[in-house]
């Protein structure tokens, strides 16, 4: 799915009108209806109290007052509180006037702030994508007693005061939702962490915008679902062979984490790759040569960490990182993987720490080279991030500036490109929030990156989504508590015949 920006949102609404030859208030009447069927699906009359609708003066308070009409004419009991403007959008105000005379209305006023308790819903309709500016007098002082109460707060499309596609003053009132139902397609603001406060469970409603218009429309963000990644996992060749799904060498382990190894080793074995050779120190062999036979181990010198680079011509991608440690011999062998490695490469971990500590070695990245650190480690490469707005900004100048790809890790994760582009991954549970899921995406990445017929692009998108997916699918078993890194690795191949696609031409 495409993301798009607020004034893009707003083109799609014009489109679609003018598309089907509409008015802008059937189409405020269709995101509405499908606002109340979401909530009415959920809160029977008699579960959801006194609902409150605050409605502000623009197409967000419109929503408010059509869901207002729609929730009494269903029974449930509905009060309406307006934000004093001096100007209406015109579906607000034909809005306004279909409100039944039962309804009870008044306006907000300092001295009119309504009592709120745990027992009230709140529908939050004060402001929409049209927000501009932090909000200030009476809207922000009605959104503190909001966020001061116990009351269930549900916004619609956005929660006011939180803009679509930048970040607002710190201390700007914004409204805690509980939910946040939008329309159509994310917006950014709900997949950065620093707003999770503010958005709550996000929830997308179809509301039929118009298709041809958002294909046609240019956009830097995406949110990578199942439908997006359709097609790009060919089904394996009857008449292929392990040499069709490439030789993967993973550069894995040190003294006390050569469990790191064992994990990036399964989880390469489980996403689809020819061959695959694990260089660790020699106080792993035992390990993995139990743990992990279908590995082959090209055991380092050392008994303790890795310190010579093996010969690379036989490989077609290479992953280095999970739980080498950051010792100077390391550190000589990751220049050295930088200077002669010809097979795309996948950086992880402490490969990133040695990276960071050790900039100049950046301008020996190869081009489409995959990182995958987390926010710290990403301002290891960079430099500390103002808010995850900043961060987003730092990620693109990076990828752009190193010609590579950066999988920057997070509840949605975001794959950043060469060209600038941000893929936001929609897969994955705060149970995966535990110690060896990085190196299982390691394995995974290293192994996909092995696959001649997959882009870099692809790859990438295909390991993050896979990860994510097999972690979700692990979860229904484990639950979220009880989920590790090993889980994960169960659940890849699952994974991964979903994603199949076979066209039949
Ligand atoms: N355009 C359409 O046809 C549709 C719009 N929809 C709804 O319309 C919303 C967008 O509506 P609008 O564009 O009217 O904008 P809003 O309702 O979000 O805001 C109303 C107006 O408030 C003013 N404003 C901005 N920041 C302010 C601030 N800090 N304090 C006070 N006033 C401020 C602006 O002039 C803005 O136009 C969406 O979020 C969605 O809820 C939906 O009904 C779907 C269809
Ligand atoms: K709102």
């Amino acid at each position: 799915m495409k993301i798009l920006t607020a004034a893009q949102t707003h083109q799609a609404d014009q489109a679609t009108i003018q598309a089907e030859n509409s008015s802008s208030d059937a189409l405020m009447e269709r995101a509405a209806t499908a606002f109340t069927d979401w909530l009415t699906n959920r809160q029977l009359p008699t579960e959801a109290g006194e609902i409150l609708v605050l409605a502000g003066p623009g197409n967000n308070g419109g929503d408010g007052l059509v869901t207002a009409r729609q929730l009494h004419q269903c029974g449930y009991q509905v009060r309406v509180l307006l934000l004093p403007a001096e100007k209406h959008s015109a579906d607000f105000t034909t809005n306004r006037q279909r409100l039944p005379a039962a309804v009870p209305v008044a306006d907000l006023g300092p001295e009119n702030l309504p009592a709120l308790t745990p027992a009230t819903l709140v529908i939050d309709a004060l402001f929409g994508t049209g927000l501009s500016r932090p909000l200030e007098g009476l809207a922000a002082t009605m959104v503190q007693h909001l966020n001061a109460s116990q009351s269930r707060v549900v916004a619609i499309d956005m929660p006011s005061g939180l803009l679509t596609d930048a970040p607002q003053p710190k201390d700007s009132a914004v409204v805690r939702a509980h939910h946040t139902v939008s329309f159509e397609l994310p917006k950014l603001a709900f997949l950065l962490p620093q707003n999770a406060g503010f958005v709550g469970e996000w929830h997308l409603l179809p509301i039929g915008l118009n298709r041809e218009f958002i294909a046609q429309t240019e956009t830097a963000m995406y949110f990578v679902d199942a439908t997006l990644l359709a097609g790009k996992l060919p089904k394996r060749a009857k008449f292929g062979h392990k040499g069709t799904y490439g030789h993967a060498l993973l550069l894995a382990g040190s003294k006390g984490k050569i469990g790191a190894a064992v994990l990036a080793t399964k989880a390469c074995l489980h996403s689809g790759v020819g061959l695959l050779t694990l260089r660790t120190p020699a106080i792993g062999y035992d390990v993995v040569q139990t743990a992990v036979p279908e590995a082959m181990a090209l055991i380092d010198p050392h008994p303790d960490f890795i310190t010579e680079l093996p010969e690379l011509k036989s490989y077609s991608a290479i992953g280095m990182g999970p739980g080498i440690g950051q010792e100077a011999a390391t550190k000589e062998v990751l220049a050295r993987l930088l200077r002669e490695a010809k097979a795309p490469l996948v950086l992880d971990a402490d490969a990133l720490n040695l990276l960071g500590q050790n900039r100049d070695l950046l301008a020996l990245l190869p081009p489409d080279t995959l990182l995958t650190p987390h926010p710290k480690e990403f301002e290891r490469l960079t430099e500390p991030a103002r808010d995850d707005y900043h961060r987003l900004e730092l990620l693109r100048t990076f990828c752009q500036q190193h010609r590579c790809y950066v999988v920057l890790k997070g509840a949605y994760t975001c794959l950043g490109t060469p060209d600038g582009q941000f893929y936001f991954n929609s897969t994955g549970n705060p149970g995966m929030g535990t110690g060896g899921s990085g190196d299982v995406l390691t394995g995974v990445l290293t192994a996909l990156r092995g696959h001649s017929f997959l882009s870099p692009l692809d790859a990438a998108l295909l390991g993050v989504y896979a990860h994510g997916r097999a972690g979700d699918l692990a979860a229904q078993q484990t639950g979220e508590a009880g989920l590790s890194a090993g889980d994960i690795t169960r659940f890849l191949g699952p994974t991964f015949q979903e994603l199949i696609t076979q066209p039949l031409f």
